[in-house]
């Protein structure tokens, strides 16, 4: 286990060529954003951009592309078929043949459909970011169940469906991925719970990179936070092997791990520990991977970065004003700082 440093941190600045255009610096194709965090879809997308990729595709709900078309004119937007939902108030005395108590709203999920309209940009990109805001609704899992069991009613589940399809669809895929917040959730309940819709086991495919915070790498592992945060760098190890996946267990001291080599990242600090500021490190990793690096390289770059973004931000308006969006300001700076070293 290393501390990263900053002048091996130097060294992994992927090359700027004179000789190039925007798909040199790499497409990539970010699955993010739902009706309630529209918020993250922006800040992904954009970072990403922000480190230097040269193209960024938002695939998500046709609000949220909205939304982020109104934030930002340097996205390209691809609006996902979506599907009407019945909630079903679930009340097992009810008979199936009353409809009243049913109320029936638009949440914008997106549709299994919406699958065959990404198939040429998951050929295409670069890389492919996924899982910021995505509201997978793993949790929902054992509510439908048992609501299946008492009613035929259709029942809200979020991006779960879509979700499962696109995973699936990614296997062989042989880009680099990121899989962050509810991405990794909905990984969890397939490895802890028995499967709803296949049999088929699915695992992270190769290439992959997962940005656990600490309870969500305790519900990928199936064991308690405090575990996890007594002894990170053993676990982040163990998941980084078990996943065969490159491991970011965020946090204080955030730790990077392949499974062969685990660093600890020096830079960051509490002006970090606000909403979102998670979903710009998705998509700062993502930028760095679309860039070329290898997952690795592009987890330890991206994450030092970040962390020195949170840095010079709290050093200009204290580490109680940094908000998840002035990271994305400060990329610029950090990279600069890198530079003139
Ligand atoms: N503007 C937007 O659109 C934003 C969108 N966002 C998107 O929202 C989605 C869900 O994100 P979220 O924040 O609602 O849930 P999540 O982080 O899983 O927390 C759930 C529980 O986990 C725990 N917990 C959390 N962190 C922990 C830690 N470090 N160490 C230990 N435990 C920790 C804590 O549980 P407790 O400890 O309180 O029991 C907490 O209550 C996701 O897709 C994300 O991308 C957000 O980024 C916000 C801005
Ligand atoms: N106290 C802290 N010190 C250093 N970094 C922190 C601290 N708290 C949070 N961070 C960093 O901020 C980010 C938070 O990500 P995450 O928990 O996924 O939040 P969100 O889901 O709101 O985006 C991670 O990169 C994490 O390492």
């Amino acid at each position: 286990m290393q501390i990263l440093s900053t002048q091996y941190i130097k060294t992994l600045l992927p090359p700027r060529q004179d000789n190039s255009h925007k798909l040199t610096f790499g497409h990539v194709l970010n699955i993010a954003g739902s009706i309630h965090y529209r918020g993250a879809a922006y800040l992904s997308s954009v970072a990403a951009l922000r480190m230097g990729a040269g193209y960024v595709t938002l695939a998500s709900s046709p609000g949220v592309c909205q939304s982020v078309s109104g934030l930002t004119p340097n996205i390209v937007m691809h609006p996902l078929l979506t599907r009407p939902i019945v909630y079903a108030k679930i009340n097992p005395t009810m008979p199936e043949s009353m409809s009243f108590g049913l109320q029936s709203i638009d949440t914008e999920s997106i549709d299994v459909k919406a699958l065959t309209q990404i198939h040429t940009l998951l050929e295409k990109a670069s890389v492919i970011t996924v899982g910021s805001g995505l509201s997978i609704a793993q949790s929902k899992d054992e509510y439908i169940a048992s609501a299946t069991q008492t009613s035929n009613m259709e029942i809200a589940e979020g991006n779960h469906g879509f979700f499962f399809a696109l995973l699936g669809a990614l296997q062989t895929r042989s880009q680099s991925m990121v899989f962050d917040a509810d991405a990794l959730n909905f990984m969890s309940h397939r490895l802890h719970q028995p499967p709803r819709q296949s049999n088929t086991p699915l695992l992270f495919p190769k290439n992959s990179i997962i940005t656990p915070h600490p309870k969500e790498l305790a519900r990928l592992l199936n064991i308690d936070v405090a575990a996890i945060q007594a002894d990170r760098v053993h676990y982040a190890t163990k998941a980084a092997q078990q996943f065969r996946a490159v491991v970011v267990l965020k946090g204080h001291h955030s730790v990077i791990s392949n499974g062969d080599s685990t660093f600890i990242n020096p830079t960051g600090n509490n002006a970090l520990a606000k909403a979102g500021t998670g979903d710009v490190l998705t998509g700062m990793i993502g930028g760095c991977c679309a860039q070329g690096m290898s997952p690795f390289n592009a987890a330890c770059l991206g994450v030092f970065l970040h962390g020195l973004c949170g840095d010079l931000a709290a050093s200009d308006v204290s580490n109680y004003c940094v908000l998840a969006s002035d990271l994305i300001d400060y990329i610029p700076k950090a990279i600069k700082h890198l530079l003139t070293l």
